[in-house]
C-alpha cells in the first residue's frame, strides 16, 4: 500500500532574474513500512523535498499525497493538525523543548492533540530506546545520542503514518549513529513504521530498504 506519493513536485525560488529549481519534477512513492534513504550532494534538494512531504512548505506545482490526502490543498491550520496526527519529525539538532523533562517531551505531541497517551505502547518505546532511567532528566543533561533517542520516542508516540528524519545522525559519533539507525530500522519492521530519512552518509544509507538519489532537484537513481 502506498502511504506517500509525490507527483511532478516542483519548487522554484526566484531571486531577481535568477531561478533556483530546488525540486524539478519529483515523482516517487513509498510503501507502508518502508525505510527509504534520500541521498544527494549539498544543495541537491533533499531538505526541500522533506519539507514538502511534511507539509512544512508548499510546492510551486505538483502534489504530495499522504494517506491519499493532498497536503498541497490544506490551509495552514489543516496542515498543522494533519502533521501532528500523521507525521513525526526527527531533526539533527533534536528540537527538544528545554524546559520540559524527557517524559514531558515524549508525550508532548499527544498532549497537544488533547489525546490520551497509550501507556502500554509508551512503555514499550521507552524500553526499546532505553530511556526509563532518564524520564525525569532535562534535555540539557543528556548526551547527544540520548537526546536523539528522546526525539525518536517523541516521533513514534503518536504512531504517525510517516516519520521524516533530516540527518538524524548528523551530530552523533559512529557507534551512536549505528544505534540510532538500528532503532529506526527496528521501528520500521516492528511497527510497520514508514521512514523517509535524509543522509549524507553512504554507509548509513545502505542500511535503508531503498535509496533515492537526488541531483539538481531530480531523482537520478532509485533502487
Ligand atoms: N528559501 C530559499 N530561497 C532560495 N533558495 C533556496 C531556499 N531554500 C533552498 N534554496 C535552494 O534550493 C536548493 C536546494 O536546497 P536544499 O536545502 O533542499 O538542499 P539539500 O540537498 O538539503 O542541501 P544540504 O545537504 O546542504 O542540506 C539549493 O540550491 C538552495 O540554495
Amino acid at each position: 500500500m502506498n502511504i506517500l506519493q509525490t507527483n511532478e513536485l516542483k519548487k522554484y525560488y526566484s531571486q531577481g532574474s535568477n531561478i533556483t529549481k530546488a525540486l524539478d519534477g519529483i515523482s516517487f512513492s513509498v510503501e507502508k513500512g518502508e525505510f527509504v534513504a534520500v541521498v544527494g550532494t549539498s544543495g541537491s534538494g533533499k531538505s526541500t523535498l522533506l519539507h514538502m512531504i511534511g507539509g512544512l512548505d508548499t510546492p510551486t506545482s505538483g502534489t504530495v499525497l499522504v494517506k491519499n490526502n493532498d497536503l498541497t490543498k490544506l490551509n495552514d491550520e489543516q496542515a498543522t493538525i494533519f502533521r501532528r496526527r500523521n507525521i513525526g519529525f526527527i531533526f539533527q539538532n533534536y528540537n527538544l523543548v528545554p524546559i520540559l523533562n524527557v517524559y514531558e517531551n515524549i508525550v508532548l505531541p499527544v498532549d497537544l492533540d488533547g489525546e490520551i497517551v497509550d501507556t502500554a505502547f509508551l512503555d514499550e518505546i521507552i524500553n526499546m530506546l532505553s530511556l526509563r532511567e532518564k524520564l525525569q532528566s532535562m534535555p540539557n543533561n543528556l548526551s547527544g545520542g540520548q537526546q536523539q533517542r528522546v526525539a525518536i520516542a517523541r516521533a513514534l508516540v503518536t504512531k504517525p503514518a510517516i516519520i521524516l528524519a533530516d540527518e538524524p545522525t548528523g551530530n552523533l559519533d559512529s557507534k551512536t549513529s549505528a544505534d540510532v539507525i538500528g532503532l529506526l530500522q527496528m521501528s520500521s519492521k516492528k511497527y510497520q513504521q514508514t521512514i523517509v530519512m535524509i543522509t549524507h552518509n553512504n554507509e548509513i544509507a545502505q542500511l535503508a530498504d531503498r535509496i533515492v538519489r537526488i541531483e539538481d532537484g531530480q531523482i537520478i537513481d532509485r533502487r
